[in-house]
């Protein structure tokens, strides 16, 4: 379990880490959502250490990483993938972290294997693709099998294949029961890999919940509706100032800002025959725009905060259905 409360960090006038307050379960994958330059980082540091906070606390099961006897047995980390001295050897870096923390020597081989660098052990790690070097990374934080578990951005510059082995390996680490947080700024994954999330923006507790209640709590309920008397179901919405907004790939949809209960009653007494009400759930990526739209940093009038966007599909339906 990692907790904060109240953790905040400055660094001259920049207020990185603003009163940040959550808890980090075990047993589960939770995702550290936040545009660049949020505090995800600064946040991680602090938890582990490297960094001290201006106010507030970060503890992991009820204690400060300094206070941890052999602190690799219990967090696990990849902050940067390429901390490590370019003329040493995958092996040797890791022998060198194994010694520092009393771990026997064979358990260097264990995860040379987990994480498939065996074949390449003994070559220099400065010559390794962004790739390898992040598997390093992993190596190292597996090292003293602990029960925590923090990856900064493991899958930037990541092929596919790698991606998903990331993945499928932080999620058979939360089933082993143990706290895996991950930061990301990418909704697309975190989608796939986060049951539960803390979101931040600049710095600051955005939400902490599930994906799930993430994305239902962004959601502004967006109805389709199938109906072979589109005009008169939307002359009749309008009429209870309900905004609507037509399909272009179907002659019978009709896109409804509003609740699917609502909807069908004003279609009953219209006596408008439907024959679909579904409502539509935002992604995870329109979750996070319509929740952040206040906290991101560095974002220019009318600019689409490309680092954000990349996954995410139905906005345009949901942005005309507005209008
Ligand atoms: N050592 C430092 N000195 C001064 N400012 C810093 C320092 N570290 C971080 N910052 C600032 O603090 C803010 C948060 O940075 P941080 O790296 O924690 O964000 P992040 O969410 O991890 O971003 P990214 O996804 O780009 O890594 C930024 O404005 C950054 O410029």
């Amino acid at each position: 379990m990692i907790e904060a409360s109240g953790l905040t960090k400055r660094y001259d006038k920049t207020l990185a880490v603003d009163d940040l307050s959550f808890s980090i379960r075990p047993g589960t994958v939770t995702g550290f959502l936040g545009p660049n330059g949020s505090g995800k980082s600064t946040t991680m540091r602090m938890i582990l250490g490297l960094d001290r906070p201006t106010e507030g606390d970060v503890r992991i099961d009820g204690r400060h990483y300094r206070e941890l006897k052999r602190p690799l047995t219990k967090v696990g980390a990849m902050l940067d993938a390429k901390w490590v001295h370019p003329n040493r050897s995958a092996r040797a870096h890791l022998r060198w972290l194994a010694k520092s923390n009393r771990l026997p020597a064979r358990r260097v081989d264990e995860v040379l294997e987990l994480v498939g660098l065996s074949a390449v052990a003994r070559r220099r790690a400065g010559g390794f693709s962004l790739g390898m070097a992040q598997r390093l990374g992993i190596a190292a934080a597996l090292l003293g099998d602990p029960e925590i578990l923090l990856f900064d951005e493991p899958v930037n510059g990541l092929d596919p294949e790698g991606i998903l082995w990331i993945r499928q390996l932080m999620q058979r680490m939360a089933g082993e029961g143990r706290t895996v947080l991950v930061s990301s700024h990418l909704l697309s994954e975190m989608a796939l890999t986060a049951k539960e999330l803390v979101v931040i923006g600049r710095g600051r507790l955005i939400a902490q919940c599930s994906t799930a209640e993430f994305v239902d709590q962004a959601s502004d309920a967006t109805v389709l509706v199938r109906t072979p008397q589109r005009e008169r179901l939307r002359s009749a919405l309008r009429g209870e100032r309900i905004k609507t907004a037509v399909s272009s790939s179907a002659a019978d949809e009709l896109i409804v800002s509003g609740s699917s209960a609502r909807i069908g009653e004003i279609a009953a007494a219209a006596g408008v025959v439907l024959h679909e009400l579904t409502s539509q759930r935002a992604s995870l990526e329109e979750a996070f725009l319509a929740l952040t739209n206040e906290s991101v940093e560095f974002q220019a009038q009318g600019e689409r905060r490309p680092e954000l966007i990349g996954a995410g599909t139905g906005s345009a339906a949901r942005q005309e259905a507005n209008r």
